[in-house]
């Protein structure tokens, strides 16, 4: 523990002041549990690897918004919703043509995520068909932003959803403009599966934050992917590539690491605040990979990742640093043919899941977040003219 041994005061009971919250309950939450010295993560009692080799995305997002698998009905409605919804307005994809086509596609997702807002009539948060039709636009409406913004960056214009495609292969369709070969669909659902949720990360504490100030679910869902955005959460998956491009070749693992270590750099894709061995989804996207490896040809970034990943176990695993799910996903959206920045887009399309079923759960027993800080400025002073200072 770091925990410095500050005291709060101000506060109606001192308490000690923790950097980061490490350990500090912020909420109580039946969505998801993280056993961190084990590697074990379940969704509402759920082992993640089940969900992964069996479930859909669509259906584990139903399990974590609503709690509970759904019936055969439950998940064709959840999908017939879903797919009808999939389109966004001309509108939205008239603000996206005004987008700098160099601009990162996780502002061009914010801002469009923000713009729904616009569109749907606010705040009926105790109305359960505002709740309901919330979550199917956001889940319907975000991969299809990402795959526009991709299109319309490159001079093209975006292609509508087609409904006789299943989620996944969809965004892959109205992606690449191909229909997606389906173990690649199949590889690629398992993997928005094994992104949907994780417990009280920082951007689901940005959402829930949000959420308690009782505004409208776009503003909770942008908020969450502006959170997500930053190297140290989600957008640590699309600078592993381009750490592992540094290092070049398997024999230049060693001396890279070391001299990263020495400089005090961050290994990214690596560490994590919950996990003090390797997270399991970093082990369930190494089978994924190698699946992919098998059908349409092998990486050599893939023997790379692995090489650091033993270097750094001599090195960082000591320390309780092991490689944490965005060491491995970019390997496999690469093989998919997914450029590197829209990595931490597909993130978010997955942790939309998350978010809502936080937002949802925020909602049923909320009180606004309100934390006390510990003021460290100037005592009271006087106020003097701008001549006399
Ligand atoms: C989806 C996700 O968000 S998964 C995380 C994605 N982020 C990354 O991969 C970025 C790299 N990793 C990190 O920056 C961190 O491990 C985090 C942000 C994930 C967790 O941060 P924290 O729990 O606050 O750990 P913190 O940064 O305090 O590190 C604790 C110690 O481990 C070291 N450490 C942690 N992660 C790493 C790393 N990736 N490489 C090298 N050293 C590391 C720190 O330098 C620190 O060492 P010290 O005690 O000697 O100063
Ligand atoms: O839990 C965290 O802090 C980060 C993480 O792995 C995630 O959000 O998936």
């Amino acid at each position: 523990m770091r925990w410095r041994s500050l005291v709060v005061t101000g506060a109606a009971t001192p308490a000690p002041f923790r950097p980061g919250l490490e350990g500090v309950p912020a909420t109580q939450s039946s969505i998801c549990d993280i056993d961190g010295q084990r590697g074990v993560l379940t969704y509402r009692g759920y082992p993640l690897d089940q969900l992964a080799s069996s479930s859909s995305f669509l259906e584990t997002a139903y399990l974590l918004i609503w709690g509970e698998l759904p019936t055969t009905e439950q998940l064709q409605e959840f999908e017939q919703e879903v797919q009808m919804h999939r389109r966004v307005s001309f509108r939205i994809r008239d603000m996206m043509k005004c987008f700098p086509s160099g601009g990162h596609p996780m502002d061009a997702l914010q801002s469009s995520a923000a713009s729904l807002g616009l569109f749907y009539s606010r705040r009926a948060l105790d109305n359960p068909e505002y709740i309901v039709s919330a979550v199917v636009r956001l889940i319907a409406k975000i991969p299809t932003m990402v795959a526009a913004f991709q299109l319309i960056r490159k001079g093209q214009d975006p292609i509508q959803p087609r409904d006789d495609l299943a989620y996944a292969a969809n965004f892959l369709y109205m992606l690449t403009e191909r229909e997606p070969d389906p173990l690649a669909a199949r590889i690629f659902d398992a993997c928005l599966i094994l992104h949907a949720e994780h417990s009280l990360n920082a951007s689901t504490f940005s959402a829930r934050v949000t959420a308690s100030t009782l505004t409208d679910p776009y503003a909770v869902v942008a908020s969450a992917v502006g959170t997500l955005a930053g190297p140290l959460h989600g957008g640590a998956n699309e600078d592993v590539l381009e750490m592992l491009g540094q290092i070049g070749s398997p024999d230049q693992v060693a001396p890279w690491l070391d001299r990263a270590i020495a400089g005090k750099q961050k290994i990214m894709g690596f560490g994590h605040r919950e996990y003090k061995v390797k997270d399991p989804r970093a082990v369930i996207l190494q089978t994924l990979a190698e699946q992919l490896f098998d059908q349409f040809g092998h990486d050599p970034m893939y023997d790379l990742a692995r090489k650091l990943e033993e270097v750094a176990a001599e090195r960082l695993g000591p320390k309780g640093i092991f490689p944490n799910v965005d060491f491995y996903s970019g390997l496999v959206y690469r093989k998919l043919g997914i450029p590197e920045d829209l990595f931490t887009p597909i993130f978010a399309i997955a942790r939309t899941a998350g978010w809502l079923a936080h937002w949802k759960e925020q909602l049923g027993a909320n009180r606004i977040y309100r934390p006390s800080q510990i003021y460290t400025g100037q005592p009271s002073r006087d106020w003097q003219p701008v001549g006399a200072r």
